[in-house]
């Protein structure tokens, strides 16, 4: 194993975003839909963290909690200490659906965003700038090109060099590979490892997959089936950093720590199918009736 290089969050780190007994639900009165239920969470200061959950666990409504684009209904959501401001370019979020202006090239799309953001910067520097962010996720020579001409992957990419070149404290992650194929999901995670251990920011991801949280994360962070989701038992991944995957696969804490997450994901779903079920088969309290008289 390659020597520990990590040099994040420690336990003394600051508490970067932390939702505090936070319920977060659609819909009002009896009809309300409650996504997430007195949900806890610490993050803190340079670390990632991978939040792991079921389709319809709550997951894109835990990114947008944190984000400031959802209040909660009851407890809190805070950012460095304080109550959430609206959202802002520091807190970077990267949806599943790239979500990208499509009249708009690779460079354009970055640059919409730096524009706003980086009015001290020349056009020249500006134009080096964007540059800059095109290269680092690997977009050299697409620069002109627009989103439809791009593959699911080099959406993604722009999607997260956009973000990035907003240099936000926060880098909010909502399943942003989940929707590319295995080998272009795995050179991208590399690419955000990468750019993770150049320029450590706070990262929260989202994603379904176990192993990639393990590969990634240095916390893992279950959300519970929903309705009424809470984070469940956290996982601590002590891996040292730079991971390479060939060889994690190897790396006996790796598999044991994937065996632990999964076999706990899987004792959740179990666990929530019985309390569905057990929903459905109980029977009214009634007393039997006397017929015969
Ligand atoms: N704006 C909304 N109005 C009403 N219900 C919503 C809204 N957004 C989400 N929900 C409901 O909240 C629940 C959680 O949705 P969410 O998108 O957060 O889950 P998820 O874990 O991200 O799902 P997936 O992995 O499939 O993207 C779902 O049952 C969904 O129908």
């Amino acid at each position: 194993m390659i020597a520990n290089t990590k040099m994040t969050s420690g336990e003394d780190a600051p508490v970067m975003l932390e939702l505090k007994d936070a319920t977060v639900a659609f819909g009002m009165g009896s009809d309300a839909y409650v996504v997430l239920d007195q949900a806890n969470l610490q993050v803190k200061e340079n670390e990632f963290v991978a939040v792991i959950g079921y389709s319809g666990s709550g997951k894109s409504t835990l990114i947008s909690t944190l984000a400031g684009l959802i209040t909660p209904v009851s407890g809190a959501v805070q950012y460095r200490g304080k109550p959430m401001p609206p959202p802002g370019p520091d807190r970077g979020i990267v949806f599943q659906n790239y979500s990208l202006l499509p009249w708009l090239t690779v460079v354009g799309n970055i640059d919409l965003a730096v524009k706003r953001l980086r009015r001290d910067l020349t056009r020249s520097a500006r134009r080096d700038y964007v540059q800059k962010y095109i290269d680092m996720v690997n977009l050299t020579g697409s620069e002109k090109k627009y989103p439809s001409e791009l593959s699911g992957g080099m959406r993604q990419r722009l999607s997260l060099a956009r973000t990035l070149s907003m240099q936000p404290e926060v880098l909010l992650l909502d399943e942003p590979l989940s929707a590319l194929d295995a080998l272009t999901r795995s050179v991208l995670q590399d690419e955000i490892i990468r750019l993770w251990e150049e320029d450590r920011r706070t990262v929260v991801m989202v994603t379904n997959d176990v192993d990639e949280a393990v590969l990634m994360a240095d916390r893992i962070v279950p959300l519970t089936p929903g309705p009424g989701a809470k984070l469940g038992r956290e996982f601590e991944v002590t891996l040292s950093r730079p991971r390479d995957r060939t060889t994690l696969n190897f790396d006996p804490e790796f598999k044991h720590l994937r065996n632990e997450a999964t076999r706990y994901m899987l004792q959740l779903s179990a666990d929530s199918k019985t309390r569905r079920e057990t929903r459905r088969f109980t029977l009214p309290d009634l007393e039997p009736a006397n017929l015969s008289g």
